[in-house]
């Protein structure tokens, strides 16, 4: 049995696409963990797959899983990759598409040849909704780690955000608490970890530690959070440019109940088959 597959790279986020809408696929955690291997599999942070929808106001449903074998809600820089694919193998050739994911519909506009802009919905700031465990909600939320209390934001893109502000992001402890933040006990589905340093109203840099993956060059819900966020806290004006370790992303929101749009980059690497032995 042979399986076609695409890989492809938004900002150096990298995935795996499927097209499980003329192939069959049936994907365990075992399977997504040695798709995702760099050694022994194809090699990438996510794997990404096209599914027929099922609400009728969609074109096709979108699955995510991290590298560690979890199914997750949502990826930004991957669903403007899944939209580029579904229009490069003439699956749908609209300039926009509607994907079904487990976080809701999401709508991703084709902007030219390179950019993609996507309405990510609007944050859930509830933090039962995140889920992140606190008594009411706040801007600012203490969280200690290892003794030490640092003021987070907790936000949901669909997945779950912690974001701490940091002076220089060069600097910034992502390895080391990166991944304590990640599995952190309130928040009880493990979280995304964001390194955020402000540089003007309109700018900011941004490392993420993902999670199920470790820190990528880009994590695109992790912007829109990172975003929002610094919006809620008035660092930054509705629209900022925040450039992560992969390149740069465009984050426009416009406030509460209002869905923070997103456009950066999406592009193909190369295509392949899974032979036998991959699954
Ligand atoms: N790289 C993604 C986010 C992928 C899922 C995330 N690791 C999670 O577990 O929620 C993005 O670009 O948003």
């Amino acid at each position: 049995m042979t399986l076609a597959f695409t890989k492809m790279q938004g900002l150096g986020n990298d995935f795996v696409v499927f097209d499980a809408v003329n192939q069959s696929l049936d994907p365990t955690p075992a399977w997504i963990r040695h798709i995702a291997d760099r050694r022994y599999g194809i090699g990438c942070d996510q794997v990404l797959v096209a599914e027929t929808a099922r609400h009728s106001a969609a074109d096709f449903r979108y699955r995510i899983w991290n590298a560690d074998g979890q199914e997750v809600e949502h990826c930004g820089n991957g669903v403007r990759c899944l939209a580029r694919f579904l229009h490069d193998q003439g699956l749908h050739r609209a300039d926009h598409v509607t994907l079904e994911t487990d976080a809701g519909l999401t709508r991703v506009e084709r902007v030219d040849d390179d950019q993609v802009r996507v309405d990510m919905g609007p944050p859930v700031l509830d933090p039962a909704a995140i889920p992140f465990k606190a008594t009411s909600r706040r801007v600012g939320y203490e969280l200690t780690v290892a003794g030490t209390a640092y003021e987070i934001a907790a936000v949901s893109m669909g997945n779950p955000h912690a974001i701490l502000r940091v002076d220089d992001i060069e600097t910034a402890p992502v390895a080391t608490l990166g991944p304590r933040l990640e599995s952190h006990p309130r928040f009880p589905n493990r979280v995304n970890a964001g390194f955020l340093a402000v540089l003007s109203r309109d700018r900011g840099d941004l490392r993420v530690y993902e999670r199920g993956v470790g820190e990528t060059p880009a994590c695109g819900t992790g912007a829109c959070a990172a975003a929002v966020a610094g919006m809620l806290n008035d660092w930054f004006d509705p629209t900022v440019t925040l450039a992560l370790t992969g390149g740069e992303l465009v984050i426009h929101w416009q406030g509460e109940g209002q869905p923070v749009w997103m456009t950066g980059p999406a592009e193909t690497v190369f295509e392949g088959r899974l032979v036998t032995g991959a699954t």
